[in-house]
């Protein structure tokens, strides 16, 4: 039990770091977009123009709380002061680039943190309230502690800098875009041991132990007993063992009625309980830091599989793997498709990767050059549920998607309902504006095959044509192609 405790929070600790480095890798971003923008307010004096350019700059940042113009070491014009003018010490000039500090002559006792750009004997130096970081590394997660270094400098979640580390840090982690690291150091998790060896120095002797003692054992079994009866618990192991297996679900192409792909859906058939649907364990998986392992153990399962069958399929076929928002916070899916190119060396497999809006994909520095990348790896982007969520349209600009999914909520009823009608008809007009084609899921009957086609849709997958095949059943019909 202390394993598992440990290890969950070890998973949390590598989930909530990179989530911290993103958001104050975003911090940092918004000090160097405010330099930029102060730049040119260099070349004038510190006049009402000035004065105001760089108040505008910093009402309009995010994060930023002043912009200071420097001549040396001299400031000669701040978003505080205005045209005052103060003359650092050289020793407590700030390098340029970041750097953390105590305070400064505004607030003594708050952190902060200090961008300073120097162009030609002149700077330009922007300051962030270390509040702002302070909140990103008070993640709500009481057992793990996190500390962000920067230069020698160590800032934790209280706000105090600290000129030494903690050096239990368990993780560490660079920013790959800035110079500081974040630490993960782990609060001694409650053991029932350690508890129960306190409790025995305390009270050595009476009944009042053996009370406590009773009613604590009886709460530890109940509670192991009950979580091993979890829907979640059994799902790590579900996954430690590789019981979850793909399933695929052709793709057809309108035009030619050929098979060019299918969507890889998983399956889990629990030894005891039978088999549980992917709308109860998809959600929990997502909420539980597991979904990364899903998409992993989907792709490897193919990729073992295509290796060891050897088919080299009548035509290219896309094979799309569902992709959740914790795939897009590190390039763990970048080394996972790598590794499904190096496993299927035989041509005509393509990777499709299918992004849902359950859970929102942030479009973080991280998740744009993961993009970038997949894309130069050949990996095509498919939006799924288009049409369903908030965020489709940024989803579009954020992706440039290769294929965008009508979603069967669409489908069903297209022949009859107006308004289901102009939707779809919108969302393949919008397909085609921007050069992308449309698969039409859930399509179960030939009449609503013909309205889509008609409509315009590039590609269908639904009941009608089939229903998600075992992987060696998807093989073969590649081999011998569904009309
Ligand atoms: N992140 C991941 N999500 C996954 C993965 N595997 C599955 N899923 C998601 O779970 C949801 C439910 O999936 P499933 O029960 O497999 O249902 C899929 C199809 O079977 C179903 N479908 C297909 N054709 C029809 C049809 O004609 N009628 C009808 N009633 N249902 C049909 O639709 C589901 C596919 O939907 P979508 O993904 O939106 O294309 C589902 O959201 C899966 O995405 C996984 O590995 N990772």
């Amino acid at each position: 039990m202390i394993e598992k405790m440990k290890f969950s929070q070890k998973k949390e600790a590598e989930k909530n770091v990179l989530i911290i480095r993103d958001e104050i890798d975003r911090v940092l971003t918004h000090a160097r977009i405010a330099s930029d923008a102060a730049a040119h307010l260099l070349a004038g004096q510190c006049d009402a123009a000035t004065q105001t350019g760089i108040r505008k700059i910093v009402a309009t940042t995010p994060d930023i709380r002043t912009v200071s113009l420097l001549r040396g070491n001299e400031i000669y014009c701040s978003s505080v002061f205005g045209a005052q003018y103060f003359r650092l010490a050289a020793q407590s000039t700030p390098p340029a680039g970041f750097s953390l500090m105590d305070g400064n002559a505004l607030t003594p006792y708050r952190s902060l943190l200090i961008y300073h750009a120097v162009h030609a004997g002149k700077s330009v130096m922007v300051g962030i309230d270390g509040y702002y970081l302070q909140y990103k590394l008070k993640i709500n997660d009481r057992r793990t502690d996190y500390q962000m270094t920067l230069n020698g400098l160590t800032l934790n979640a209280a706000g105090q800098v600290l000129t030494h580390r903690d050096p239990t840090a368990s993780l560490r982690y660079f920013s790959p875009e800035y110079q500081y690291q974040i630490s993960a150091n782990p609060v001694a998790p409650v053991s029932p041991n350690l508890l129960l060896k306190d409790i025995w120095h305390e009270e050595k002797s009476g009944v009042f132990l053996t009370f406590l003692l009773s009613a604590l054992l009886s709460t530890f079994t109940s509670k192991t007993l009950s979580q091993r009866n979890t829907l979640l618990f059994m799902l790590e192991k579900a996954l430690d063992k590789n019981e979850l297996i793909p399933f695929i679900q052709p793709i057809i192409e309108a035009e030619s009625g050929n098979t060019v792909g299918g969507e890889v859906l998983m399956r889990w058939k629990h030894p005891q309980r039978g088999h549980i649907p992917p709308d109860q364990f998809i959600p929990l998986a997502e909420q539980n830091g597991l979904i990364t392992r899903i998409t992993q153990s989907g792709l490897r399962h193919v990729a073992d599989a295509l290796n060891s069958a050897g088919i080299i399929p009548a035509r290219d076929m896309t094979l799309f793997f569902n992709v959740s928002a914790a795939d897009f916070i590190n390039h763990d899916l970048l080394e996972e498709c790598r590794e499904f190119r190096r496993k299927t060396p035989l041509s005509g497999w393509q990777i499709g990767l299918e992004i849902t809006e359950r859970e929102p994909v942030e479009d973080t520095h991280v998740a744009q050059a993961l993009c970038k990348r997949l894309d130069a790896l050949g990996v095509q982007i498919s939006i799924d549920d288009f049409g369903t969520g908030n965020s489709n349209y940024r989803y579009l600009m954020q992706f440039r998607p290769h294929y965008i999914k009508i979603d069967k909520v669409f489908t069903s009823g297209i022949e009859t309902d107006a308004s289901k009608e102009a939707i779809v008809r919108n969302i393949i007009a919008i397909a085609q504006d921007m050069r992308c084609m449309t698969i039409a899921e859930g399509v179960e009957t030939a009449s609503q095959k013909e309205k889509l086609a008609e409509m315009g849709a590039t590609h269908f997958q639904g009941f009608f044509f089939s229903k998600p095949v075992e992987i060696a059943t998807f093989f073969q019909n590649t081999r011998n192609p569904l009309p």
